[in-house]
């Protein structure tokens, strides 16, 4: 019996994709089926390069072809991916726009932030981050680059600030025009052009996500970055102590006011468990257990994972060279993790924003 390019396209009717809910034919997500005898192939077009359920997806595509096809069928998949959007981020070649946000200090935002934009570039994504943290710009310290001055470039005859690159990101921090040695005494609206310039005048080029470590608490910059921006999503990130949730709490209110309506993406919980290099099985919850789980039940946000606090992650920060940069281990696992569900959580934004789109325009 000869293989048909219509029964591979009816077998893979049968795999839905389990975020999305609907099959990966209706969604366009298969693409270049070549079929030559007993041999299948075909690419798989995923939302993120991240995806966490890359694995689950291709298994499900194997054997609803071996099922429905043939039994003889050799097949090979090519997982790959095309970075979803939802509108205009504002930012020219930019996709994805995500806020990292804490309601109180101190508590990993940075930390989170810059391991989440490695997490995502790790993973073959286009991705840039923007230190717009004015009271405590930590992206010269965390990525290595105290005193590295951005160069200007001529684009289309306008003067354009060309992003660091370093680690295979592109890195604009509100600290490589300040004095690491002096507070920082701008007024309000001065603080919004400053944050803006980082977005307008620089050279981003094509990005899949662009992460901005916001400042702690809910001020000036946030509602600047929110009301001049569409933002995807925010991701919201806490310590498990009560005094941390209470203010992550309201962190969040601020993302949900009408005013801003920003979707969250997530919980983060950073510090969630002490583990000594040399027990890395024991978990002590020093700070007590499941607070951000909890938190976001209660506010029915995903929750985006549990970070460690392990003394490595300070040291790598400190380093200029966080940890995710490291090939592999229980710090490198647990930030990937965070990255892949943050990456899940834009697209399913993005696929009910369009779906929403459709429904307005149909
Ligand atoms: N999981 C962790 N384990 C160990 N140390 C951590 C962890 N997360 C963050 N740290 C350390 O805690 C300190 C504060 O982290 P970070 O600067 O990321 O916090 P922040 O919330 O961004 O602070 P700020 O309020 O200044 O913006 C840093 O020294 C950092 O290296």
């Amino acid at each position: 019996m000869t293989i048909t390019k219509e029964q591979v396209l009816q077998a893979l009717g049968n795999v839905e994709e389990p975020d999305l809910k609907k099959d990966l034919v209706t969604l366009n997500m298969i693409q270049d089926i070549h079929i030559d005898g007993n041999n299948v192939s075909f690419s798989v077009i995923l939302t993120t390069p991240a995806c966490p359920l890359k694995a689950m997806i291709e298994n499900a595509c194997r054997n609803a072809i071996l099922h429905f096809v043939s039994k003889e069928a050799v097949i090979n998949i090519n997982m790959t991916s095309r970075v979803t959007t939802q509108k205009n981020t504002g930012v020219p070649g930019v996709k994805n726009i995500i806020a990292v946000a804490s309601g109180k200090g101190g508590v990993g935002k940075s930390t989170v932030a810059a391991n989440l934009a490695l997490g995502l570039a790790k993973s073959g994504a286009k991705v840039g981050m923007i230190d717009a943290d004015i009271y405590g710009p930590s992206v010269p310290i965390m990525f290595g680059l105290e005193g590295a001055r951005p160069m200007a470039s001529q684009v289309d005859g306008k003067t354009r600030i060309e992003p660091i690159e370093k680690y295979g990101i592109k890195l604009l921090s509100i600290g490589f025009f300040t004095d690491p040695n002096q507070p920082v005494p701008w007024r309000g609206p001065m603080v919004s052009t400053a944050v803006k310039q980082l977005f307008n005048d620089a050279d981003w080029g094509e990005l899949d996500y662009l992460v901005i470590d916001l400042p702690p608490g809910t001020g000036d910059i946030h509602i600047t970055v929110t009301q001049s921006f569409p933002v995807t999503g925010a991701v919201i990130v806490t310590t498990p102590q009560n005094v941390a949730l209470a203010d992550a709490k309201k962190g969040i209110g601020m993302f949900m006011m009408p005013a801003i309506n920003v979707p969250i993406l997530g919980v983060v919980e950073n510090m969630s468990y002490f583990t000594p290099a040399e027990l890395p099985e024991n978990k002590y919850y020093i700070f007590g257990k499941g607070g951000g789980q909890k938190l976001a039940a209660q506010l029915d946000v995903p929750f985006l994972g549990e970070i460690p606090l392990i003394k490595g992650i300070s040291d790598s920060g400190d380093a200029g060279k966080p940890t995710v940069l490291e090939e592999d281990g229980p710090m490198t696992a647990a930030f990937v993790k965070m990255a892949e569900r943050v990456a899940q959580q834009v697209a399913i934004s993005n696929a009910k924003a369009l779906s929403a789109e459709n429904i307005v325009n149909n």
